[in-house]
């Protein structure tokens, strides 16, 4: 089951917002966002993005997708928009231009299968020519369904990688002690590169003890705040920088979207999303905003963002209309909601309304298939650059 709904506060009916619904909300309630990013997962669907080509329409390029640079044609093609038949009405042409999509979309489960075969080209390589073998080691404390989930994924892609994995289950009500004696074995085992805390530990931890115990040389997660502090800082080179961050970073790379000079907003100011995110577009010369729980006029700062990284665990909480023409949108969000037409009861939304931003944007990521992915491909990759560093190879 995915992440249970005391995490959505906007709404005191979780498990049926929609688009619409979040409209009706968020003119009920002074709006609230939230400082984590939200997250679950099952299985890994990708969000279709077909268009049938009708020969007997006519099609132009949608304008909001000039505003995006030149994409890479192996990973998606272009888009169009349907606009018009000669033999329309001007209000049947509006009403078609109403119901099509025009952004590109962002497929980063296609972009994270792609890093996922590099590393594992590099893996074997290294396996062969020096016989190291990059460990990750995971510590999952609790029963929480969703960790579970997304450890055994983690397992599964070290897998296919050729990365080893260990791991470590603890009881919910296990004492602090015993975690933070794993995470020593582990700092002192040499067969192991990365470490990794599935989060969030149970209340009784104290998360900042627990993370400072990471051996800042096997932070894969880069939660350390030696880590997130050199991050910070100009001149300053992290180890690791986190995972979730750098996979929206890489996906802008990826399909070419310039960073520099560009107006990005974060909207939540996590410690492991919002935060490193904004970090790390700074870093990229962008210019910054962070919007947050308390920021008075959200809708109008996100208007002005050329690149928008939302992680705030509301569904569908950034609307259409809050979005410049051609913004390009990574939504970190994975929200479970309602959906009796789903086998599984419920379905998986960002943070961004994707039918009413896909339509403004000029290229989004779609939940799930977007962020989620890249995460632990991330992941993966800061576990090989541990090995690398630690066993001083090229
Ligand atoms: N120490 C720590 N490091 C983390 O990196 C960390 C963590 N704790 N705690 C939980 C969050 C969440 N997270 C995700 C990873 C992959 C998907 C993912 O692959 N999602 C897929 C599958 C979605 C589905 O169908 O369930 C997708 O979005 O397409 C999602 C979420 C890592 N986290």
């Amino acid at each position: 089951m995915p992440q249970q709904p005391h995490r959505v506060t906007l709404s005191p009916f979780p498990w049926r917002q929609n688009c619409a619904a979040a409209a009706r909300l968020h003119r009920m309630a002074s709006m609230r966002l939230t400082d984590w990013s939200s997250s679950s997962t099952t299985t890994s669907r990708l969000l279709p993005f077909s268009r049938t080509s009708n020969p007997a329409r006519s099609y132009a390029v949608c304008p909001a997708r000039r505003l995006l640079p030149m994409l890479p044609p192996n990973i998606a093609s272009p888009v169009r928009l349907l606009t018009a038949r000669r033999d329309f009405s001007a209000s049947s042409v509006k009403a078609m231009m109403s119901v099509e999509a025009c952004a590109k979309v962002i497929d980063g489960k296609a972009v994270a299968k792609k890093i996922r075969e590099e590393i594992g080209a590099e893996i074997a390589r290294m396996k062969s020519e020096t016989g190291v073998v990059p460990g990750l080691a995971v510590i999952l404390v609790g029963d929480r369904k969703d960790s579970a989930t997304y450890v055994r994924n983690k397992k599964k892609a070290c897998e296919t990688v050729g990365i080893k994995s260990f791991e470590v289950c603890l009881p919910e009500d296990s004492a602090e002690q015993e975690v933070l004696k794993h995470i020593s074995e582990f700092n002192d085992d040499p067969s192991v590169h990365g470490i990794l805390v599935q989060l969030p530990l149970p209340s009784h931890m104290n998360e900042q003890h627990i993370l400072n115990a990471v051996s800042i040389e096997k932070d894969v997660d880069g939660f350390h705040p030696l880590n997130i502090g050199r991050l910070a800082m100009r001149g300053r080179e992290p180890l690791f920088v986190p995972c979730t961050p750098k996979g929206c970073i890489e996906l802008l790379h990826r399909y070419n979207v310039e960073i520099k000079g560009k107006r990005a907003v974060v909207v939540g100011r996590s410690n492991i999303v919002g935060m490193p995110a904004a970090l790390l577009l700074q870093r990229e010369d962008a210019t910054i905003s962070i919007v947050h729980s308390r920021t008075r006029n959200p809708e109008e700062i996100i208007k002005q963002a050329d690149i928008i990284i939302a992680a705030v665990g509301q569904p569908n909480m950034v609307r259409g209309t809050w979005i410049r023409p051609g913004a390009v949108i990574i939504d970190v969000g994975i929200n479970p909601v309602e959906d009796a037409k789903s086998p599984k009861g419920y379905r998986l939304v960002g943070d961004v309304c994707y039918e009413e931003a896909s339509k403004v944007a000029s290229a989004i990521t779609p939940v799930p298939g977007g962020v989620g992915p890249m995460t632990i491909a991330m992941l993966l990759s800061n576990t090989l650059t541990s090995a690398k560093r630690i066993h001083n190879l090229p």
